[in-house]
């Protein structure tokens, strides 16, 4: 069962982002982005290609540094690195597959001290693949390995970023199920995917970033009635107003 989350209170304020700008060199792609994480609390951030997720994803983890803008992690507003912001409780996966390909499953496992009991108890699925190479596995199983990993290192506070690409919708739904029971452990969890339909059925709140801004913010309940002007959103394009939009939509129902 879950170890450290269990000791974080619920509805605890993990993360509090006011007025963001984030960007490459001197120029803004994220602008203006207000967002809260709390213990327990699945957050995700829906849009387009090209919207400016993943810089968000990568600034507020500490990769990228931030143009202008207020993030508090843990209380703390001063300026950390991810490792920093890691040994404090947050865990980042990548759309990069983390598992280590030429290693078992059990072997992937032990690399990093992970609680082995709990990654089994949240994916009994890899119970009978502990001994196969984690490169023969399937893509699903390789991603439920790596979000394993992920959370049985017991953070308080984990990024996710596009966990599903590739991945048919049954192993999508696996992965997303896992994620939300951990957030009911305590875990608070920043969540970007593509599938917005499944995301929202899954969320507490959800943000909807298009072009480097907030189109809309509210409770994921709310927005899954408004689903069509999400939709409308996704087909206006997400990009930068410089860049050409070349958009992939994966908002159906
Ligand atoms: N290293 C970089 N240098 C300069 N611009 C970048 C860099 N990485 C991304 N961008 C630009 O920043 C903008 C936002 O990209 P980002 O990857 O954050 O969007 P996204 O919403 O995550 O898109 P996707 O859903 O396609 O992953 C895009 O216009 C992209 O071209």
């Amino acid at each position: 069962m879950l170890k450290r989350q269990e000791r974080t209170p619920a509805g605890e304020t993990l993360l509090e982002v006011r007025g963001l700008r984030a960007g490459y060199g001197a120029g803004a792609v994220v602008r203006d982005l207000d967002l809260t994480v709390v213990s327990g609390e699945v957050v995700a951030l829906v849009g387009p290609n090209g919207a400016g997720k993943t810089t968000t994803l990568l600034t507020l983890a500490g990769e990228l540094s931030p143009l202008a803008g207020e993030i508090s992690f843990f209380g703390d507003s001063r300026p950390q690195r991810l490792h920093q912001r890691a040994s404090r409780g947050l865990g980042l996966v990548t759309e990069e597959r983390s598992v280590f390909m030429r290693l078992t499953t059990m072997e992937n496992l032990r690399v990093g001290r992970c609680d082995i009991d709990y990654a089994l108890d949240l994916f009994p699925e890899l119970k009978s693949k502990l001994r196969m190479t984690a490169g023969l596995l399937s893509g699903g199983e390789q991603q439920m390995l790596t979000l394993a990993r992920a959370l049985s290192r017991s953070p308080r506070l984990l990024f996710v970023d596009e966990l599903s690409l590739g991945l048919a919708p049954l192993a999508v739904d696996r992965l997303l199920t896992a994620v939300r029971r951990a957030a009911d452990d305590g875990l608070g969890v920043l969540l970007v995917e593509q599938h917005v339909d499944k995301v929202l059925k899954l969320a507490d709140t959800a943000i909807v970033l298009r072009r480097g801004t907030v189109e809309m913010a509210a409770p994921a309940a709310e927005l899954r009635e408004r689903f069509h002007e999400i939709e409308a959103s996704y087909l206006q394009g997400g990009g930068r107003s410089d860049h050409h939009d070349d958009e992939s939509v994966e908002v159906s129902r």
